[in-house]
This record gives structure tokens, sequence and C-alpha cells, in this order.
């Protein structure tokens, strides 16, 4: 048996019989043209010649066989060249490499069709019509495409095996690469949900950091330092966001923000694109309460600290009490309104954590009323360990306001009780009848 050596991974799934596959008694992968890939298969390989639909293959491509120092993007060429890339499903260094190829009926309404001469690759015939090769690409991956990314990964090994001689070639070819990735990097987000959310995530993070450093001369033109007012222009910058992630918000009891004064908003956090959400429905005169650690986040700790955000230490209590004893005084001084995330930390369990006494002692101290919004459950389109980030719909149900005058620190658990069993229901309620993801993809 092959030692492997330290390499690439690579998953690929065939979907259909594979006559351009076979399993070579020492356990690499081999076309039917005799023509080694290169790939070692690892001891979880599931591929023989019987196990036809879907073959499954976790391959290595590792240095100690075939194109020993090649790049292990020419893999990917390779594959193309023997017709086995059908779409792209996942691409991340070092983790598993997929492949994926459409099912079986795609690949039998296909037979016949000429391919092209450039990418023909030896063809095996052992008399079997389950064996025959698809005669060109998936339907669902245009062969520009393909042909775009053949050329992309060319000029990659190009690139690779001229530099070092010469200088000229590379920066050429090196163009070349240049133009390839706008391209390669649609394909990605075409063919592969788990590139999307990370291109999502990352996009969100950096577009909100470009957002901030536009914030922060406005800001402080129209305040000259740190004020709730600031919020209005956060507000306005922040609104377009859910377009470019693809998200919409519904929004319902807008007439209970129409209460005059200080109050405290209390909502359920799920993620860090609550903050799409709080823009939607942000009242004049609201800031937030945020951990500290916000304040760090560059351009956008900066942001929300010129926000007037007050910043608290959730692991000294008796900091964070202190701090919130203090916004209480600043509510009512400053007519201010405070949006605090009682469950105290983000939560995308399906429901809502117990919540932190913070908030109530907050609208208890300054006898402001307490607002309670939800947002309904992100696991339609968002999920974080299945990484899905598809586009979908939000609804925010904004509940009637909880008086607190007369109220003491006595009364702090029973306020608390019944927000929660309040939000706990209303969670659920639209949490059930939010529209399915209308990102949903087909691989
Ligand atoms: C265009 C540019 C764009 C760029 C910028 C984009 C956006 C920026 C703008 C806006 C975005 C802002 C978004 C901000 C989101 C931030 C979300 C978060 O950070 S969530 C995390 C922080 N939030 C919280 O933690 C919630 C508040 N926490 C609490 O209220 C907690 O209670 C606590 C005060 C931290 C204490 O927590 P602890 O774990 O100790 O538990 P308890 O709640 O059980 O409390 C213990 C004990 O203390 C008593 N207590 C608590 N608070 C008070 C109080 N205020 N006064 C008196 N006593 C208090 C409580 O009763 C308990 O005692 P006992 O058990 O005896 O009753
Ligand atoms: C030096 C650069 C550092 C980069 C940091 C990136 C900052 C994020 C950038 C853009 C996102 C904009 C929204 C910011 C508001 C996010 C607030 C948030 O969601 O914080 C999480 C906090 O509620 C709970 O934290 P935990 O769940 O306990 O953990």
């Amino acid at each position: 048996m092959m030692v492997q050596e330290p390499g690439w991974e690579f998953g690929l799934d065939t979907g259909v019989s594979t006559p351009t596959l076979a399993m070579s008694a020492t356990g690499s992968l081999v076309t039917t043209g005799s023509q080694d890939l290169g790939f070692n298969v690892s001891s979880e390989t599931r591929c023989s010649r019987q196990d036809r639909v879907p073959v499954s293959v976790l391959g290595h491509w590792g240095s100690n066989r075939g194109q020993r120092d090649e790049h292990p993007l020419l893999a990917l060429q390779h594959l193309y060249q023997h017709h086995l890339v059908w779409s792209i499903q996942g691409w991340t260094r070092p983790a598993p490499l997929s492949f994926q190829r459409n099912q079986q009926c795609e690949a039998q309404q296909m037979r016949g069709t000429s391919i092209p001469a450039a990418a023909a690759a030896p063809q095996h015939d052992d008399g079997d019509d389950d064996d025959a090769i698809p005669a060109t690409f998936s339907r669902d991956v245009p062969r520009w495409f393909l042909c775009l990314l053949a050329h992309f990964l060319s000029a990659t090994n190009t690139t690779t095996t001229t530099s070092s001689t010469t200088t000229g070639t590379s920066s050429s070819t090196r163009m070349d690469v240049l133009w390839t990735i706008p391209p390669l990097l649609l394909l990605l987000l075409w063919s592969s949900s788990t590139f999307v959310f990370y291109f999502k995530k990352c996009f969100y993070v950096a577009w909100m950091m470009c957002l901030a450093v536009l914030a922060i001369p406005l800001c402080l033109l129209k305040s000259g330092g740190r004020d709730v007012e600031n919020m209005r222009v956060i507000r306005s910058l922040v609104r377009h966001v859910k377009h470019l992630l693809g998200l919409r918000f519904e929004v319902s009891g807008w007439e209970h923000l129409q209460t005059k004064g200080p109050y405290v908003i209390i909502s359920n956090h799920q993620s860090s694109l609550d903050v799409l959400g709080l823009m939607e429905v942000l009242p004049d005169r609201c800031t937030m309460i945020a951990k500290k650690e916000l304040i760090y986040a560059g351009t956008v700790g900066i942001t929300c600290w010129l926000g007037g955000i007050v910043f608290i230490n959730r692991k000294k209590t008796s900091d964070a009490k202190s701090v919130m004893a203090e916004a209480a005084k600043t509510m009512l001084d400053d007519q201010i309104r405070l949006w605090v995330f009682p469950e105290g930390t983000r939560n995308q369990r399906g429901d809502l954590l117990p919540f932190k006494k913070g908030a109530f002692h907050l609208a208890v101290a300054a006898q402001a009323p307490i607002i309670p919004i939800v947002f309904s459950s992100y696991s339609n389109f968002y999920l974080r360990k299945e990484k899905q980030f598809n586009s979908g719909t939000i609804r925010l149900k904004i509940l009637p306001k909880i008086d607190t005058k007369g109220m003491t620190t006595e009364d702090v658990a029973s306020l608390l009780d019944k927000s929660f069993n309040l939000m706990r229901s209303a969670f659920l309620e639209v949490s059930d009848s939010v529209p399915q993801s209308n990102g949903t993809r087909c691989h």
C-alpha cells in the first residue's frame, strides 16, 4: 500500500457511473486511458467499478505519484480534461475540494452531443451502456465557464513553471490569471453555497467597515463628537445593506413605537446581522447597550462610540451594573431610548436564552416602559454550522409596551418573566410563519 504524503484533499462525487474512472489495485485513481492522474485514494474511498451511482471518492493530491511538482490546481484541470468536472461545489484551501457531477438522468439526456476537441479525452467503451461517457458538460455549468476555468488553470500552471525562467512570460500569464478571477468568482458564487456563505460574511464585515469610514467624519460634522443623534447618520448609511445581502424585512406593530419619551427596547439576538433589522426600526434618540469588546472593532468600534453606544464589561457584573445605573440617569436627563439584547449574547438555537436582569433594572430605575421587539428565526436562510447564507425574509414584530411605573427592584424578576414569555411566544409565532428562504440553490 502506498504511503500517503501530505498534499491536497479533494472530494469527487460523480453522481453517475464513471467509465473514465477506475480504481487500480494500489488504490490510485486512474483513467481508463491508463493515464494516471496522480490521485492517491485514501482509505475512506468508497469508489469502485461496482459502485456506480453515486460514486464518491475522497482522494489525496500527493506528490508521490505522477505529476510530482504540479500545482494542486492542476488537479482540477486534469479533471476538466477528462470530463470529470461538472460543477464545483466547494473549493477551499486546504480543506477538501469537492467536485460534483450531474445526475444520471441529465447525463443520459446529454449523450451524443459533441465534446470540444480541446477537451477530448480518451474514452473507454466496455460495452456497458451505463459506461458511455456523457458527451458534453453539464447543462448547469456553461461550457464557456469551464473553458475560462481551464484557461485559468493553464495560466496558473504556466505562471508557476515559467516564473523562474522568463519574467516576461510570467507577467503576461499573471495578467491572464487576473482576468479570469472575476468569472471564477462568479462560478464559485453560483455553484458553491459554502463559498457564498463565506463571501457574504466577509463582504458584510468589509462593507460595514467601509461604511464606518464614511460615518466617522459625517458623525463628527453632525455632532462634533459622541452623540446619540449620530445614530441617524449610521441608520441612513446602513439601511441599504440588506439589499446587498438579499434580505428583506417585514415589520409589524409600528404603532407601538409611537411612545413618547425614554423607553427600553429589548430584542432577541441571533447574529451581527441583527444590526440590519435594528436599523430598520430604530427610533430617534435611541442607542444600544453593547459588550465593551465592540469598541475595538476598528472603524465600526469608533462609529459605535460616536453613536453613543453604552459599553459594558460582561465579565465584571459590578462594573456593568454601575454603567447601567448611570445609563438610566442619562436616559432621563437626555431623553434617550436604549436598546438592550437581554440574552446577553448571540443565540441561534431556535429558542430564546434566559434573559439577563440588567435591561429590567434599567427600565425600573428610569421608570421607563419596555418595548419588546422580536426578530423571527434566521434558520430559514442563515445557518452558521451548515455554512448556508441564502437570501431570505426576516419578520420583526414590535410588541405593545410594558409599563414599569411604580415598579421597584422587587418587581424585576416578574417583569423579566412577563417580557420573556411574551417574546418567546411571539418568536415562535413569527418564526413559524416566516416564508422559506427565497435563495435556495440547486446544485
Ligand atoms: C455606517 C457605519 C456602520 C458601522 C456600524 C454599524 C453598526 C453600529 C451601530 C449599531 C450597532 C450596535 C449593535 C450592538 C449590538 C451589541 C450586542 C451586544 O453586545 S450583546 C452583549 C451585551 N449586552 C448584554 O450583556 C445585555 C445586558 N446585560 C445585562 O443586562 C446583565 O444583566 C449584566 C448587567 C451584564 C450582568 O449580567 P450577569 O451575567 O452578571 O447576570 P444577571 O443578569 O443575572 O445579573 C447578576 C446580578 O446583578 C443584578 N443586576 C444586573 N443588572 C443590574 C442593574 N442594572 N442594577 C442592579 N442590579 C443589577 C441582577 O439582579 C443579579 O442579581 P440577583 O440575582 O441578586 O437579582
Ligand atoms: C480590527 C478589526 C476587527 C474586526 C471586527 C469586525 C467587526 C464587525 C464588523 C461589522 C459588523 C457590523 C455590526 C457590528 C455589530 C455587531 C454586534 C454584535 O453582534 O456583537 C456580538 C455581541 O452582541 C455578542 O457577542 P457574543 O455572541 O457574546 O460573542
